[in-house]
């Protein structure tokens, strides 16, 4: 049960269920899910695709209802007290649809007559860099232009407590760094903040606190700090080898000369863990100067060709496939291997505005 005594809670969830009937029998999208979101904190729920981070967050807004569990929203619950959580929070969803023929400013008054108190339209329209906009038809605008109106209409009833789902899916490398902008400026004016992501640079740049969800659980909270110190090293080196004789992987695989195996490197100095990664290994270090040299030895002793070597600081990525032996996701314009999103795998939420 939530401790009935005064909230210190931004948001408080306690074991959060949540069962879609499916088609081809039950999906459980969230599956037992306890949460503490502080007052000013940017709280990110990061997780591949399908892991429920947009089901968690739709309950939280109220837009969803739990199969089971309890959830606080400022310290009120939605059976109860819907019309005050409405007016205290902010909700961006993934996707919105605007009504074209109304401009930027017109959309800003409406959105800020359904609240009772709030800015002036025009005073929000500068927070995101929109005031040029003021006399321009929603249609006009650019997807990351669109996605900066969505967090005006957010704000024009000055919330507490402010959603993102999944902010800057979709967006250019300079839109990304302009609504990351944004949300900081909220963060620093004290707004609590609750985003999801599977970005996970987008995670480690805005959150103060990480929940890393996977098939409906969180398996890790913490700082991103804290996340990356627990695989007992800040570096990662991976490196990849020739094969020996005719044909082969970069772990040896295929040639003449017996295949490697993470294991054999597990030992050398500063070495945390060791994995298979690509066509090649991927080792947690302290010491990158101490390891690499020793790594080096160790091949020239076993006689093993280097193909390549790159190091890198440990990523949210990396605490990912420690803690599932997957992959978070394999694109972001800024992510790890630069390939493009996958886009729209999966449900998208739509609003429709006005
Ligand atoms: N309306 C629905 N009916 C049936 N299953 C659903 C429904 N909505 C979501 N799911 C399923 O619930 C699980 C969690 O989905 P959810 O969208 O919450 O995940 P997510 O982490 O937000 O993923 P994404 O990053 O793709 O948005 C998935 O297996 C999804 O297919």
């Amino acid at each position: 049960m939530i401790d009935p005594g005064p909230s210190r809670h931004a948001i408080l969830v306690r074991g959060l269920r949540k069962v879609y009937p499916g088609r081809t029998g039950p999906v459980v999208a969230v599956d037992g899910l306890d949460l503490d979101v502080f007052p000013g904190e940017c709280f990110g729920l990061l997780g591949p695709n399908g892991a429920g981070k947009t089901t968690t967050i739709e309950i939280l807004e109220g837009l969803s209802e739990p199969t089971d569990g309890e959830v606080e929203v400022l310290g009120r619950r939605w059976a109860t007290d819907a019309d005050e959580i409405r007016q205290r929070i902010g909700v961006t969803l993934q996707e919105t649809r605007f009504p074209e023929k109304m401009t930027v400013r017109e959309l800003l008054r409406l959105f800020r007559s359904f609240y009772r108190s709030g800015p002036d339209p025009d005073t929000v329209m500068p927070l995101v860099s929109l005031e040029s906009k003021a006399d321009a038809y929603v249609e006009t605008l650019s997807g990351g232009q669109q996605r900066r109106l969505a967090v005006a209409l957010a704000l024009v009833g000055d919330p507490e407590l402010l959603f993102f789902d999944e902010p800057t899916t979709g967006l250019d490398p300079q839109a990304r760094r302009q609504l990351w902008d944004v949300i900081r400026d909220l963060r620093q004016k004290g707004r609590s903040i609750v985003l999801t992501t599977h970005y996970m640079d987008e995670a480690e740049r805005l959150c103060d606190r990480i929940a890393i969800v996977d098939h409906g659980k969180v398996i890790a909270l913490g700082t991103p700090d804290e996340l990356i110190a627990r695989l007992g090293g800040e570096h990662i080196v991976e490196f990849a080898l020739g094969s020996v004789g005719v044909g082969g992987d970069g772990n040896g695989n295929g040639g003449d000369a017996p295949a490697l195996t993470p294991d054999a490197f597990a030992s050398l100095p500063t070495v945390a863990s060791s994995r298979a990664e690509g066509d090649g290994f991927a080792l947690t270090v302290g010491e990158p100067h101490a390891a690499i040299p020793a790594l080096l030895d160790l091949l020239d002793r076993l006689g093993r060709p280097l193909l390549r070597l790159t190091t890198r600081r440990v990523s949210l990525e990396d605490v990912f496939v420690a803690l599932t032996g997957r992959h978070l996701r394999d694109d972001g314009p800024e992510g790890t291997n630069g390939e493009a999103p996958a886009g729209g795998r999966g449900r998208r939420r739509r609003a429709r505005a006005g």
